[in-house]
């Protein structure tokens, strides 16, 4: 282990150097166990607790601690003697300072007061508020490290939760694609037990694969679902022009295909309003409240988005316009939404209103269009319900048309006020065109997309297929869905509203037989029942859409179970510097 220590503070983006936090109060252990620093009363203190609580660690103790995996939440996953703690902000490889904030019986809180010693993964995140706003997690991790950490948290999950096995790959050079941190990781002596799996990877000694799970303490398997640190591993690399070698059998999980420039790529804002001393303010909950804290720029939204909504501020501001209050349910703008095309450049801004009258609407129309030509769409939405959803019943259109349009590959989209629509649309033409390469089309297939949103899969489906299946169980998506259909001129596709496992062993009964099931599920994953009609159907090919790793390797379990084999799956980064892992997965029916 390296001599050298650096120093970081509390705060996860800092570069700059701050004390070791020698002189504190309270103890600290070392990671081999030992006890430093620590007052002979707060021994005797601490020893009193252990007794009573059967823990060795405390509410309030100071400790340094290995921080020896990352969890889900992108909190770092510390160990002192052998019990769990979670730090957010501290990441895998690093020695922390730390304050333990809540304890409970298997695993614990801890605040990361200093970075004793640092991954050199390290970054200045350089969001200025990244700290406080809670919409970003991994900024203070470095790209390379957030790409690599994603891939493993899906290995991690096929192989702890759906008892699968991942090939080990390699490459002529692991070292141009595996992240520094992945290699710096090291077990807290004293725990090697559950150290070598917990970073990642989990490729034993012997080359076996070991279960993550089972290393957390006293944990059963769904506390580690959510629990258990996916660490930066270094196992099943590959080219980063995505060639690999497969050096044994088993699911080959591919590097995570990332952004060239993983910054400003939202297209869509919605901005919560409040007032302070200052007058009107927009920007982001302060944690843990609902006070809202005024934001000027937001590092993952696109600049005129940012641009339109500061601009609406200030011509609220001017125009006395108030501000929605929660409490009282009085004042006036409740949300300000803005809509990007990336590809047409249009935009479209929606002011959530808690009332249908405004104020000098006509001035206000008037400004905007004067100060922001883009904007070719205003609406208002109607919100007089005392909640925290965003949007009401009622939208109209103030000026310009009702919708935006956009493009995600060569599909056309109308986008209206209220539509869903992917805020990433350059990873979302990534994602669907691995969706439809797995899918293996040849222009004679039926395919079934099932939890279909608005059908941007089905038209990318249906532009190479026979026929597409859409369902899905949103009435106004499936509108949407038939609405962008006719606006491509695309008479191949149906789509129908309802829970997918109802509607599709209708279309069975019906004599509809699908090549291709194609699933793209909320995070729940599929239906039992959706996974059993698969098996009555029989496609040859199941595509897996998943935005929750859990579910996807509890379903994998089930389809390979039921005569389907896991053979790639390609994690696909949709949401850079947050913790949410998008990936594509292709199953083969082998029976
Ligand atoms: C992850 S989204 C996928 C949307 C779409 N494939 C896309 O790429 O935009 C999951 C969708 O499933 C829908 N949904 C949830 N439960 C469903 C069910 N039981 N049957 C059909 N659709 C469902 C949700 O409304 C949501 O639109």
């Amino acid at each position: 282990m390296t001599k050298q220590r650096k120093s970081f503070k509390a705060g996860f983006g800092g570069r700059a150097g701050g004390g070791t936090g020698k002189g504190r109060r309270g103890r600290s252990f070392e990671s081999n166990g030992e006890v430093t620093g620590s007052g002979e009363k707060h021994m005797r203190n601490a020893a009193a607790t252990a007794k009573l609580t059967g823990l060795l660690v405390a509410k309030n103790d100071e400790l340094v601690i290995d921080i020896i995996g990352m969890n889900h939440d992108g909190e770092g996953v510390g160990r002192a003697e052998g019990y769990t703690l979670f730090v957010a902000g501290a990441l895998p490889g690093e020695k922390a300072r730390v304050k333990v904030l809540k304890t409970k019986k298997q695993y614990g809180y801890a605040k990361l007061l200093d970075v004793v010693q640092a991954s050199p993964d390290r970054v200045a995140a350089p969001c200025p508020i990244y700290d406080q706003c809670g919409g970003c997690q991994l900024q203070h991790l470095s790209y390379e490290g957030q790409l690599a950490w994603k891939r493993q948290h899906v290995v991690d999950a096929l192989e702890r939760i759906g008892k699968l096995r991942v090939a080990r790959a390699a490459q002529p050079d692991v070292s141009d694609v595996v992240p520094t941190a992945a290699q710096s990781v090291s077990p807290p002596s004293g725990a090697a037990d559950s150290a070598g799996s917990m970073h990642g990877g989990a490729i034993a000694a012997g080359g076996g694969i070991t279960n993550s799970a089972k290393n957390v303490p006293g944990m059963d398997s769904a506390i580690a679902e959510d629990a258990v640190p996916s660490g930066l591993g270094t196992d099943g690399a590959a080219g980063s022009d995505g060639s690999l070698t497969v050096l044994e059998q088993g699911i080959v999980v591919r590097p995570t295909l990332g952004m060239d420039e993983p910054w400003r790529y939202r297209n869509k804002a919605q901005v919560p309003i409040g007032v302070t001393e200052g007058g009107l303010v927009g920007g982001f909950y302060a944690r843990g409240s609902h006070r809202i804290v005024d934001m000027e720029t937001c590092l993952i939204q696109h600049e005129h988005n940012d641009d339109i909504v500061t601009r609406v501020k200030a011509i609220g501001r001017q125009l006395g316009v108030t501000a929605y209050n929660e409490e009282s349910g009085r004042g006036l703008l409740r949300h300000v939404v803005v809509k990007k095309a990336f590809r047409t450049g249009e935009m479209m801004l929606v002011l959530v209103t808690n009332g249908r009258d405004i104020p000098h609407a006509d001035a206000w129309i008037g400004l905007i269009r004067e100060q922001t030509p883009q904007v070719v769409s205003i609406c208002q939405n109607v919100n007089t319900k005392q909640t925290n959803v965003i949007f009401g019943d009622e939208t109209r259109v103030l000026w310009g048309r009702d919708v935006i349009y956009d493009y995600i590959g060569e599909v056309q989209f109308a986008i209206s006020a209220r539509s869903f629509y992917q805020v990433n649309p350059l990873q979302t033409e990534v994602l669907y065109n691995k969706t439809v390469e797995y899918a293996g089309l040849t222009g004679k297939e039926t395919v079934i997309d099932a939890y279909c949103g608005i059908g941007t899969i089905s038209l990318f489906l249906a532009q190479h297929a026979d026929q597409v299946y859409g369902v899905e169980i949103v009435k106004e998506a499936i509108e949407d869905a038939r609405r962008n259909a006719q606006l491509n001129g695309m008479t191949n596709v149906k789509f129908e509203v309802g829970a997918s496992e109802d509607v599709i062993p209708r279309w069975k009964e019906q004599g509809i037989e699908a090549d291709v099931i194609v699933v793209d599920p909320p995070r729940k994953g599929c239906d039992p029942r959706l996974l059993e009609t698969i098996f009555e159907m029989k496609p040859e090919r199941v595509v897996y859409v998943s935005c929750n790793p859990s579910t996807l390797a509890r379903d994998l379990r089930v389809l390979e179970d039921g005569g389907y084999r896991t053979v790639e799956v390609q994690p696909v980064d949709m949401f850079p510097h947050t913790v949410h892992v998008e990936s594509v997965t292709l199953l083969v029916r082998d029976v």
